[in-house]
């Protein structure tokens, strides 16, 4: 029997495609990247990661068992602790403490996406808020997984532990557990319902692509 994952995919497959040949994926994988504009990225990254981390919270809160609450703690915790301590050591090697970091002021796609989320999370149902959220952990595995692979693209001192972090089993195995919800969630929902989570899944992939390109343009306010 065919997942509703699997139809999600195939909603989002150009789309996600369209972003691995972002030429800020691709200088990041082939280790052509400027430094500046990955530092860019990982600013607007981190100030990005905070309102993602209360997506887990939230989940929590929306959450009807013991077991998916426990299990969004743990996406709370990993996300502040684990995926932002990445950020927070790279910021070191560029000088950029803590507080900086933490400051940064969101460009128009950062605050636009965290925002469509966050509505999708507190309006929305359990279910939308998981389809909200998942097009990010998921296209960073593939992304992570996929460059783990590239020849030489581990051998680079930049970028090595960027794609370890996407490629790491604990952040694989994270990810299939929101895959295994988003299908539980979705089970004997009708199909007006279903095109709405497809729908959220489909505008957050599409907020992705926009994040690769608003750090590849080092995007501002215009006023
Ligand atoms: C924009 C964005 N999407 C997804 C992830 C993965 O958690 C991330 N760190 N940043």
């Amino acid at each position: 029997m065919s997942r509703f994952t699997d139809r999600l995919y195939e909603s989002v497959r150009e789309i996600w495609g369209k972003s691995h040949r972002h030429p800020f994926l691709v200088g990041l994988r082939d280790g052509t990247l400027d430094p500046r504009r990955f530092m860019f990225y990982l600013r607007q990254d981190y100030v990005y990661l905070i309102d993602y981390a209360k997506m887990f919270a939230i989940g929590g809160t929306k959450a009807r068992d013991v077991e998916t609450m426990g299990k969004f703690a743990e996406l709370f915790h990993s996300t502040l602790n684990v995926e932002m301590e990445l950020h927070r050591r790279y910021a070191e090697r560029f000088e950029v403490d803590r507080s900086e970091l933490e400051a940064t002021v969101p460009a128009p796609t950062t605050a636009a996406y965290t925002k469509y989320m966050l509505e999708a999370a507190v309006h929305g149902s359990l279910a939308e808020g998981v389809a909200a959220l998942l097009p990010c952990m998921w296209s960073y595995r593939e992304i992570g997984r996929e460059f783990a692979q590239a020849p030489g693209a581990l051998d680079h001192p930049l970028y090595r532990e960027w794609i370890l972090m996407y490629a790491s089993e604990e952040f694989g195995e994270l990810t299939d557990w929101c895959i295994g919800l988003m299908n539980e969630l979705a089970e004997g929902l009708p199909e007006r319902e279903l095109a709405v989570l497809e729908e959220r899944f489909v505008v957050a992939s599409k907020f992705e692509y926009l994040f690769w390109d608003m750090a590849w343009k080092e995007e501002e306010w215009p006023v």
